[in-house]
């Protein structure tokens, strides 16, 4: 259901100019220009309401808006629009996920962070979620910050249910789990990058795409990535990889999305490098080692 690259747009906000880490509204127009840029550029798909568009730090307006915004766009252009649902009690998100307007392609949902049930209770959440969900559950697992180890049995397991559509697998590289869901999956269920960093050896292990951050500043390089290494274009696929790799981390430098706001920021594409506290503006040396690598 979802291949290709899949962009979690940044939210742009009005400039204020007052301190670091305060912000202004959202600007919807600028992101809407932003979700048909990456479109243009040969992404499959947006992601909304991701970590890279500080939906944690987004008022229940404010998070209805965004979303708006890009579910006009995906109907227009006829591409998956998948939403972020985070929560860690099974009820509050289920609730998330029944609020869910029309037009939502998948719902991404975290792992359940910070309790740290066992996995017999991470299986009992996701099936209780996909049993009453409207979407299908695309799980976020992100093991380096849930604090839950997840294998790849679980997730196969999981994956066997037909409202499970996929996992944006997350836990820092190319491991031995990767390789072992990637080797037996379910028909239907997906397998996407979500540290952009390693997508390339994980596409070649045949992951079906990405949900990559980095591809809001480089959509098309992304989208040739993952079309190289489905086309068997090996010369190709790892040249672009190694290169692409190298500016994710640039662009990793500091916490995500700033470094990624930066770069966009001195391009004209949105109107501030602002974000949102805790997070603050990422370093000129940053956003300028990022542009460098970009230009190139
Ligand atoms: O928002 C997302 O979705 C992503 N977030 C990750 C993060 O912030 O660590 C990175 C990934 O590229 C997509």
């Amino acid at each position: 259901m979802l291949k290709g690259i899949h962009v979690p747009l940044v939210t742009p906000f009005a400039p204020t100019g007052t301190a670091p880490g305060v912000t202004g509204e959202v600007a919807a127009d600028v992101l809407g220009k932003l979700a048909c840029r990456v479109l243009d550029e040969g992404a499959s798909g947006l992601v909304a309401l991701g970590t890279t568009g500080e939906a944690a730090a987004l008022s229940p307006d404010e998070r209805a808006q965004v979303v708006e915004v890009c579910a006009e766009v995906c109907r227009e252009r006829e591409v998956p629009l998948t939403v972020g649902v985070t929560g860690n009690d099974t009820h509050s998100v289920l609730r998330a996920l029944e609020a869910l307007p029309p037009d939502v392609t998948a719902a991404l949902v975290t792992v359940p962070y910070f309790l740290r049930p066992s996995e017999r209770g991470v299986v009992a959440h996701f099936e209780a979620l996909a049993d009453g969900s409207p979407v299908p559950l695309v799980i976020y697992h992100i093991p380096y910050r849930t604090g839950q180890a997840v294998s790849a049995a679980t997730l196969r397991h999981l994956g066997a249910h037909p409202m499970i559509a996929g996992v944006k697998y997350a836990t820092g590289g190319v491991d031995q789990e990767a390789l072992d869901l990637l080797g037996d999956r379910p028909d239907g269920f997906d397998v996407l990058g979500g540290d952009d960093a390693v997508i390339s050896p994980l596409l070649a292990a045949g992951a079906s795409g990405g949900i990559l951050a980095s591809a809001n500043l480089a959509p098309r390089d992304f989208a040739d990535l993952a079309a190289a290494w489905d086309a068997g274009d090996v010369t190709r696929a790892r040249d672009l990889g190694h290169r692409l790799t190298r500016l994710s981390a640039a662009l990793f430098a500091e916490p995500n999305p700033t470094v990624i706001k930066g770069v966009l920021a001195a391009r004209g594409l949105i109107p501030s490098a602002d974000v949102r506290l805790p997070l603050l503006p990422a370093s000129e040396a940053s956003v300028a080692a990022a542009e460098a690598l970009l230009d190139r």
